[in-house]
């Protein structure tokens, strides 16, 4: 299954090794298991849970998370050279993304004590500091938010607020866990960081193009033409 990048990127960080009895082809172990056939996976400490578990939930949109941020730096590649900075903090983010996953799949409550401490995640807050550098250099040149803007301003922008959308989505998935001590705290922080600054990026990335973000504008309700109408049977009880 596609998640397998997503494995087989644990496994190069050593930070956990999967023995699901994956046949071995040619000397390369194949990509897929089947041992998530019945609807079961594994958590990093081996424990075996159903695919709707709330922690395979919160790694789904992990995934989604680093994958829609994935397809906005793609854009901002496309755009110009000076999104060349944003792209390589994305980048960072996308690798710190994968050890939050790691923190997820690793429940804190129940996981041994050297697993722990290899899948810590930014204890001395310093990924979340890295996050507001960013932010604030970018709040520099931009100008002061006056209205509500909307996802828009060229694909880089509106891609960057789609991944906005997405981590505020991870971010909902995460807190329950943390709240119950079963996920760092420091990864939902992070997450939170993370929507403030990927919003920056959109605005950035839409500067940078030239584009007026739209701004929100209260519909107007359509106008009631005044006529004399005949009362409604109801009116009329
Ligand atoms: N549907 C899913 N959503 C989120 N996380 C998943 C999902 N399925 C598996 N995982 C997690 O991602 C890891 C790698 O996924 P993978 O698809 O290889 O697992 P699997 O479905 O159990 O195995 P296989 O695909 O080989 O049958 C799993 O060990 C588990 O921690």
């Amino acid at each position: 299954m596609f998640l397998n990048s997503f494995r087989s990127s644990i496994q190069r960080a050593g930070v956990c090794s999967f023995s699901t009895g994956s046949k071995v082809l040619a000397g390369r172990p194949k990509i897929y298991t089947k041992t998530g056939d019945k609807g079961t996976s594994a958590l990093f400490t081996g424990e075996r849970r159903p695919k709707d578990d709330v922690v395979f939930d919160a790694l789904g949109t992990n995934d989604e998370l680093s994958s829609s941020i994935g397809l906005a730096r793609e854009f901002c590649l496309d755009q110009a050279n000076d999104l060349r900075g944003m792209v390589s903090q994305l980048e960072q983010v996308q690798c710190l993304l994968q050890d939050i996953g790691s923190n997820i799949a690793t429940p804190r409550d129940s996981a041994t004590a050297p697993r722990l401490a290899r899948t810590e995640f930014d204890s001395d807050g310093q990924h979340v500091q890295d996050l507001e550098t960013w932010i604030d250099a970018m709040d520099q040149e931009l100008p002061p938010l006056t209205s509500f803007i909307l996802p828009s301003g060229g694909k880089a922008a509106a891609t960057l607020h789609v991944a906005r959308s997405v981590s505020r989505r991870t971010e909902r998935r995460v807190v329950p866990l943390a709240q119950e001590q079963r996920v760092d705290k420091s990864v939902a922080i992070y997450l939170n960081r993370l929507s403030d600054y990927l919003f920056t990026c959109g605005r950035y990335a839409a500067m940078k193009a030239g584009r007026q973000e739209v701004v929100y504008k209260k519909p107007r309700a359509p106008r009631v033409k005044k006529t004399a109408t005949a009362p409604t049977p109801e009116a009329e009880q």
